[in-house]
């Protein structure tokens, strides 16, 4: 073929190539929101023939429902410190938050009677925002600390009288810096009221394959290492910040230790 020609076409090709990976980034995320929203649909009325209502229990429906999907994206999600969950009684999970995918391995891990603490925004999430609600998530609105202080004491009050544990994200917000941002210091209050333990859940970062910015979603692996309980027996408002500061210095160790120290796209991590 005539050299003239194969020009335009070696510089389409690299084109082709990110519109089509660029293509399948929005394509896996719409299919993820899309087939999320179908599994509720589904889950919903399961929930209420089982329960009748809104019911911790109602989580299960959603454990069971969600474990297939990360094999649609090619995710392996691989777990070690199972033995720091078989804790029994009520405690507060806190991890690291970087995307909507958190849920995959969340649901892979989930303890019986444990629900979650979101964004109040996400009960507006039509048929995923029910079965939320439907499952018992506790729902704060950010922009109010004082609200979201007092649903939290509740909580921590629900927690004992009903034996449920609470999942929480201390980061407050989803992250995919390729490290922790500061921890907001609700998580620890609630450990502290109800005096249960806390237990730390780290996953490694996504940066190895989903970049929003780069709008890259390749398959890969998510690390999800649980840290031994830390107890909170005895300990008052005083020591909250210093648990605070102890749980992120452990979770910031364990994030670098199981995350590929390559670079990110946002500036090296920082060892
Ligand atoms: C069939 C299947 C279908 C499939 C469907 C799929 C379903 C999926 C199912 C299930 C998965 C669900 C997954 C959901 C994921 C959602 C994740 C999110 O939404 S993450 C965002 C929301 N979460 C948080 O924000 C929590 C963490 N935030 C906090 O705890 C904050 O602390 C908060 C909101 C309570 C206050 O935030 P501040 O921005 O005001 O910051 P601060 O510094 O923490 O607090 C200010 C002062 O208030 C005190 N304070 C905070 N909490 C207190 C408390 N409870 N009592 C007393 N003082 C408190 C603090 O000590 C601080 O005071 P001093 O600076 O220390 O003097
Ligand atoms: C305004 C509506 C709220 C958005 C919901 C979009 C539709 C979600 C539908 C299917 C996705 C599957 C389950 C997702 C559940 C997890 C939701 C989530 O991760 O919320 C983000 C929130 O943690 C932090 O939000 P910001 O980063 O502070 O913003």
């Amino acid at each position: 073929m005539d050299v003239v020609w194969m020009l335009p076409l070696l510089l389409l090709f690299p084109l082709l190539m990110w519109t089509s990976s660029t293509f399948l980034f929005y394509f896996k995320k719409f299919f993820y929101v899309a087939w999320m929203m179908l599994l509720a649909l589904l889950g919903i009325p399961v929930c209420l023939l089982k329960s009748g209502g809104r019911d911790v229990e109602n989580m299960r429906v959603i454990r069971a429902m969600v474990r297939h999907v990360k094999y649609f994206f090619g995710l392996r999600i691989e777990v070690s410190g199972w033995e720091h969950l078989q804790t029994v009684g009520p405690y507060v999970i806190i991890s690291n938050h970087q995307s909507s995918l958190d849920v995959l391995g969340m649901m892979e891990i989930l303890p019986d009677r444990c629900t979650t603490i979101a964004k109040k925004e996400l009960v507006y999430a039509g048929t995923v925002g029910l079965i939320c609600w439907l499952s018992g998530i506790v729902f704060i609105n950010r922009k109010k600390t004082s609200d979201a202080k007092s649903v939290m004491a509740d909580a921590a009050k629900t927690m004992l009288d009903q034996q449920i544990r609470l999942w929480v994200f201390p980061e407050g917000t989803r992250n995919q810096n390729g490290d922790l941002l500061p921890f907001k210091k609700g998580a620890f209050h609630l450990a502290v009221q109800a005096q249960v333990p806390i237990v730390p859940v780290v996953f490694s970062s996504y940066n190895s394959f989903y970049l929003r910015k780069e709008k890259q979603f390749n398959s890969g692996t998510i690390k999800l290492k649980i840290l031994p309980k830390i107890e909170t027996k005895g300990m008052t408002s005083e020591d909250v910040s210093s648990l605070s500061d102890l749980s992120h210095s452990l979770m910031r160790t364990a994030f670098l230790e199981i995350s590929d120290s390559v670079p990110q796209s946002n500036g090296p991590l920082k060892h």
